[in-house]
């Protein structure tokens, strides 16, 4: 069976899709592009076999999923990419209105885990199309993710207070933040376990391909983007996209966490596809 693969369609997965194409490591494969949300629903509804997902779907449906091993999108400190715009001090937001923005599905839980337990309060959370101004409408606060934090912030200088969740979640936990995981259905990975194992490899080597000549990278990612290479230089080296054991232990934390304010009914083992 052909795989079906899902790429993000944001800058974070640019890399990947970089070492993909000079690699040509997964040769006559059409990938899927989506945001995260709809990379999401599409993993959970069997549209697609494998694909990079936001890390807390993994925890609501690890009994139908393995992560595929070498490979997240992560931060150990700032991310750069998901932030929270805010007419207030994150602390004053006790009692307000938050705007979520719709593609994404960790940042919101992260977002919740850093109001309620870093800073113990609540507040109330409204869903809504990503963009900044309308957000900011009927909210006090707004949370982007993605390409659409990075072209926000380059517009809310001075007039907004900006938090980097990265940031605030390292300063919280100490920990790294796993932000995005790449997963396969049990049922595809048993049935076409050398085909996963060689799209893990295509991957993995993919984006090591990538790491080795960030500037190049960089400069090709500029195109059709509004961002300089040497802002996307640094936006790819803040990224960290291994899985090692400290990243696994930072994503066991965030499911604690998550858990503790009933965003998951129970802290899932993290089962790994066997390559
Ligand atoms: C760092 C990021 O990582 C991601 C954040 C996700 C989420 O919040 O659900 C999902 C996938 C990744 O795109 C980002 O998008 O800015």
């Amino acid at each position: 069976m052909r795989a079906r693969i899902g790429h993000i369609r944001f800058l974070n997965c640019f890399p990947v899709l970089y070492g993909l194409r000079a690699l040509d490591a997964l040769p006559d494969i059409e990938l899927v592009q989506g945001t995260p949300a709809q990379l999401n629903r599409m993993l959970v509804s069997r549209e697609l076999d494998l694909t990079p997902i936001s890390s807390i779907q993994y925890a609501r449906n690890a009994e139908d999923l393995l992560l595929v091993p070498g490979i997240s999108i992560s931060c150990d400190g700032r991310v750069m990419s998901i932030l929270l715009f805010s007419k207030l001090p994150i602390a004053e937001l006790g009692g307000k209105r938050i705007a979520l923005t719709n593609v994404s599905a960790t940042s919101h839980v992260l977002l919740r885990i850093l109001m309620e337990r870093k800073y113990k309060l609540e507040a109330e959370y409204a869903v809504t199309e990503p963009d900044l101004d309308f957000m900011l409408k009927e909210a006090d606060a707004a949370l982007l993710i993605g390409d659409d934090a990075m072209h926000s912030s380059q517009r809310a200088n001075g007039e907004l207070f900006v938090y980097d969740l990265g940031e605030e979640w390292k300063d919280y936990t100490g920990e790294p933040m796993v932000c995005a995981v790449w997963a396969v259905r049990r049922d595809f990975a048993e049935t076409n376990l050398e085909e996963a194992t060689f799209i893990q490899k295509a991957l993995v080597s993919s984006v090591q391909y990538s790491l080795n000549r960030t500037q190049e990278v960089a400069q090709a990612a500029v195109n059709g983007s509004s961002f300089s290479a040497q802002f996307l230089e640094e936006y790819f080296s803040v990224l960290k996209f291994g899985f090692d054991a400290k990243l696994k232990q930072g994503l066991r934390r965030y499911y604690e966490e998550a858990h503790s304010i009933g965003a998951l009914t129970g802290v899932p083992s993290l089962e790994f596809l066997e390559v």
